[in-house]
């Protein structure tokens, strides 16, 4: 029996994404209806050259990732998730596609670049892509508090660590994110690069803890993911799932605070990037 079963293709699970997979479906039946206007037909077909390019160009002129970070993205698109959580494997459902990838993993380590962080913390690791990618930009000194409450995925992430030169960087903290925050602000610790991409529900509470505490350095920066959340924030509200409902509101949370800014960026699933302007 074995628990590891070959998914290569992950399912579509940002707004770009999404639109290819129903463009590419609207192209094909369109290839039915040859009686259809033939200007009609191109534009669509255009429409579809256009999204479905994005991507593949995006990962062409991106850095390529190191070769630990590939062969923990091969790693974790390999394991049976959904089987693991029917199994009590896991405590959580988990699925490959939560994993960041090449370009937002390659943003977030500019990141740690451009801002010269020193102390990162990463609330939701998951297999440790995001946290690994982040680490590999830190000084030799620098540290990355990574958030976990699954202990399979986790265990999946500290193997990787140990076969990169940047997995000593990487402290795990496997609990449930609000209590190891509380346990983090109680010890005074501070952040300069934060990463939200746990529990969509709890964002809202994490961007308060993060506020309200020592948790943010005073120059710190946070980045949330998901924020988008496949296209259903800017979708009618009537047809948002859990946590569609959940990310509109941490959206709007975050746009009504004064002391903060932010900007929203287009990145695969949506990457909100916040600066603290006033204590
Ligand atoms: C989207 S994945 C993180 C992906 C990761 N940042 C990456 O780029 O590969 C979200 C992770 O958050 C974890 N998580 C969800 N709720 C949590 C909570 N309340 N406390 C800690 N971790 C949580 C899940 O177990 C899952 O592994």
């Amino acid at each position: 029996m074995t628990n590891v079963i070959v998914q290569p293709t992950a399912r579509p699970v940002t707004p770009l994404g999404i639109l290819t997979k129903q463009l590419e479906a609207i192209v094909k039946e369109v290839k039915q209806h040859p009686d259809l206007p033939g200007e009609l037909i191109a534009n669509i077909n255009q429409a579809w050259r256009l999204a479905a390019g994005i991507d593949p160009y995006l990962e062409e002129c991106t850095t390529p990732e190191s070769d630990a970070l590939a062969a923990l993205a091969k790693t974790t698109a390999t394991e049976a998730w959904g089987e693991h959580f029917n199994g009590g494997t896991t405590v959580r459902p988990l699925e490959q596609e939560m994993l960041s990838g090449h370009i937002e993993g390659q943003t977030l380590k500019m990141f740690v670049h451009m801002t010269k962080a020193k102390r990162v913390l990463e609330i939701g690791m998951f297999t440790g892509y995001s946290a690994l990618a982040m680490a590999e930009a830190l000084p030799e000194d620098g540290l990355l508090v990574a958030c976990e409450v699954d202990p399979y995925a986790a265990e999946i992430g500290q193997k990787a660590f140990q076969q990169s030169p940047h997995g000593g960087k990487i402290r795990v903290e496997l609990d449930a994110a609000l209590a190891t925050l509380d346990k983090l602000a109680e010890a005074g610790e501070s952040f300069d690069l934060v990463f939200i991409d746990a529990d969509k529900k709890e964002y809202v509470t994490y961007f308060h803890k993060l506020l309200g505490s020592s948790l943010l350095a005073p120059d710190g920066f946070i980045c949330v993911d998901n924020t988008l959340l496949q296209g259903e924030v800017y979708l009618p509200a009537e047809e948002r799932s859990v946590n569609g409902e959940a990310i509109a509101q941490f959206n709007h949370t975050v746009a009504i605070d004064h002391r903060v800014q932010q900007v929203l960026l287009p990145l695969r699933d949506g990457l909100t990037i916040i600066r603290r302007i006033q204590p």
